[in-house]
């Protein structure tokens, strides 16, 4: 998680696998739904076509929702690399394809450059001769694990899925940390939050999502993040082949730039842990690999795990590996969220297990990573202020 001024710890484990040649992005066709499909007095083919499909519960091709819609819409395949220690998706910048980390929990699009200082080899680079210089323009950021990264400004046409900002900001590293250079899963990050974090000076960029919602089908965008198997960032529609039951939506405070909501509980298996009526506010994070909540909480989870401590030299909360995990239960609204405990069985290290759920610590705020996200379906909307939630 990033915001502009402080930097917030999330811990990660970054035993990142070298990830396999990524294959290109290919639309999916899927079911709709929350995408209205305008009856109109004239007639308009696509739009009968799409509903056809709809009615005996067929697939519509992103190509005749956008005409029928006038709006744009696609998937992009993310991929989990490095045990699930982040998901990377590919994108087209003019003429080169990159394999980013999209970070809901950030709000900068950028990549490494041939002219990226200390990248090493590993990366794939974007090629800046198809972008437009932003002059004067630079940018620098800092995150939750210390991380950071700095360089110049671009405007180029992004693709996501079949989705195209024509001109997006796309920020050139020219330097980054050690973690990143040293991180060949990744060829940079797509940011997701609100545009109000980005970190471009003298004047902040928009995001791809910003850029591109009001062409979009429906002016929103979903992900599916999947533990060890691929998923799927949706812009522009609502496919509901990948969720269960009904999505529960629920207000966002982006007051911070976050997609911040509140859940009303949580629970290990019947019993409530948090502070007897608290609520527990926390921010939908991509971009986190882990789930981080206050102490108390986290404390009050692992006491169901024989054996388990916080230990210092493990750096965290760890058990047996043979332990059985509680199930986590976030109540949102009338809808629980449930974490299966073999998430939060996160991964072996040494002769223990390292806990999915670990404490924020001193952050100040909850954050509801890929360890939460995983286990939802979850639509992000800005235009209503919104977050969706629903069980895969
Ligand atoms: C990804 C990742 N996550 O843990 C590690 C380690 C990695 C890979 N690592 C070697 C490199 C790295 C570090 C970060 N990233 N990539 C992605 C952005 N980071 C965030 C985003 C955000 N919303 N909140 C906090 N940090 C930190």
């Amino acid at each position: 998680m990033v915001n502009g001024k402080t930097v917030v710890s999330a811990l990660a484990l970054s035993a990142a696998a070298q990830a396999a040649p990524y294959n290109p992005t290919r639309t999916s066709k899927f079911s709709l739904n929350q995408v209205a499909v305008k009856k109109s007095s004239q007639p308009n083919g696509p739009s009968a076509y799409a509903r056809a499909l709809q009615k005996y519960g067929g697939s519509v091709p992103a190509h005749v929702l956008s005409a029928a819609t006038g709006g744009e819409s696609g998937s992009a395949t993310n991929k989990p690399v490095g045990g699930d220690v982040q998901y990377i998706t590919p994108v087209k910048i003019g003429k080169s394809t990159v394999n980013l980390d999209f970070d809901t929990g950030s709000a900068d699009l950028w990549v490494y450059t041939p002219d990226t200082k200390g990248a090493g080899s590993g990366h794939n680079n974007y090629d800046p001769s198809t972008g437009k210089k932003l002059s004067g323009a630079s940018w620098e950021i800092s995150y939750g694990d210390g991380s950071s990264a700095s360089g110049v400004v671009y405007t180029d046409s992004v693709t996501v899925g079949n989705v195209t900002a024509t001109s997006q900001a796309v920020e050139a590293a020219t330097t980054v940390s050690s973690s990143f250079a040293s991180d060949t899963d990744s060829d940079g990050l797509l940011g997701l939050a609100f545009s109000s974090i980005n970190t471009v000076k003298p004047q902040s960029q928009k995001t791809f999502y910003a850029n591109v919602m009001d062409s979009l089908a429906s002016p929103v965008f979903a992900a599916v993040l999947k533990h060890n198997a691929p998923g799927s960032y949706d812009f522009g529609y609502i496919d509901s082949s990948k969720y269960t039951g009904k999505l529960a939506y629920t207000d966002v405070d982006n007051s911070q730039g976050f997609w911040s909501f509140t859940a009303d509980s949580i629970s290990v298996g019947d019993s409530k842990v948090e502070a007897a009526g608290a609520s527990v506010s926390g921010i939908a994070d991509t971009g986190t690999t882990l789930l981080l909540l206050d102490d108390s909480t986290v404390s009050a989870y692992y006491k169901q795990v024989d054996g388990a401590k916080n230990s210092q030299s493990e750096g965290g909360w760890v058990f047996d590996c043979s332990a059985t995990l509680p199930d986590l239960k976030v109540a949102i609204g009338s809808y629980t969220a449930t974490v299966p405990g073999k998430y939060i069985n996160y991964a072996k290290q040494g002769s223990s297990c390292f806990g999915g759920l670990q404490s924020a610590g001193d952050i100040g705020i909850n954050i509801f990573g890929d360890v939460f996200l995983k286990s939802q379906y979850v639509v992000f909307d800005a235009e209503k202020n919104q977050l969706g939630f629903a069980a895969q």
